[in-house]
């Protein structure tokens, strides 16, 4: 599913490669819970996974296309097609409802809204649906999206990643503004997702306490130490 080889990556002005990975394979329907120091590059390993930052050398294969391959233009598709992205901040549209935003979701990808449809007859009732199956209560689905909590805001960006089947949910500390409950609580909803729909989960967080959830942690070292 995901297999990464002999990846450097070294930001403009550093004088050493923020990752250097040897080999790394992460199978269908993995858990993966991605940790390390602050700097060791997590963020910048999920900007490479979801085809936001190009790579430098090295390879990295998802779902069989060699990323390294493909134009900034084809990643963005590719991304669009097959990756459901979760960030820390949500990057929701606020000024339009928890039901606009998962629906957009689709928009950049005909093969993900055909997939949601398959599902239910059209890509609103989906949305609909996931909105629902991650507890945000029906009443506030037509609401403005900047009128919802955290908590809230935070299921709505989960129903956009998982609309229209992702093979992979990539997710960088979306609970990190949550109390512990509710953390464990929305992990265990998104797993419950990710299994209905067999997706590879990778999930980046400095709370260790929630890595027994998963079912694999993959640590990256300190800058200064020596990489995977
Ligand atoms: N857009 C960028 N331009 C230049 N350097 C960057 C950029 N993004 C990250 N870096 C650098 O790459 C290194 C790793 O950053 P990254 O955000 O990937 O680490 P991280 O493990 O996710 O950190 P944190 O846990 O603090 O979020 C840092 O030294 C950072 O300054």
């Amino acid at each position: 599913m995901i297999e990464i080889s002999d990846l450097i990556y070294t930001w403009q002005n550093h004088e050493r490669p923020t990752l250097q990975i040897k080999q790394l394979q992460i199978g269908d329907g993995e858990k993966v819970f991605l940790h390390g120091p602050s700097g060791s590059g997590k963020s910048t390993l999920l900007g490479l996974l979801a085809g936001i930052t190009p790579i430098q050398q090295g390879s990295i294969k998802v779902l069989e296309q060699s990323l390294e391959k493909l134009s900034s233009a084809k990643r963005d598709r590719f991304r669009a097609d097959h990756i459901g992205t979760i960030f820390q901040n949500f990057n929701l549209l606020p000024y339009l409802s928890p039901l606009e935003n998962v629906t957009l979701g689709c928009e950049f990808s005909p093969k993900r809204r055909q997939k949601a449809c398959a599902e239910r007859n059209n890509v609103t009732a989906q949305a609909h649906h996931l909105l629902n199956a991650l507890g945000l209560d029906g009443s506030l689905l037509s609401r403005s999206v900047s009128a919802l909590s955290i908590g809230q805001q935070q299921r709505v960006a989960a129903a956009r990643a998982f609309i229209g089947q992702p093979e992979v949910i990539i997710a960088d500390e979306p609970t990190s503004a949550l109390d512990a409950d509710t953390r464990e609580a929305f992990i265990t909803t998104l797993f419950e997702q990710a299994k209905k729909y067999q997706a590879t989960v990778i999930f980046v967080s400095h709370d260790k306490s929630l890595s027994h959830l998963f079912d694999r942690k993959i640590s990256l070292p300190s800058i200064n130490e020596a990489n995977l």
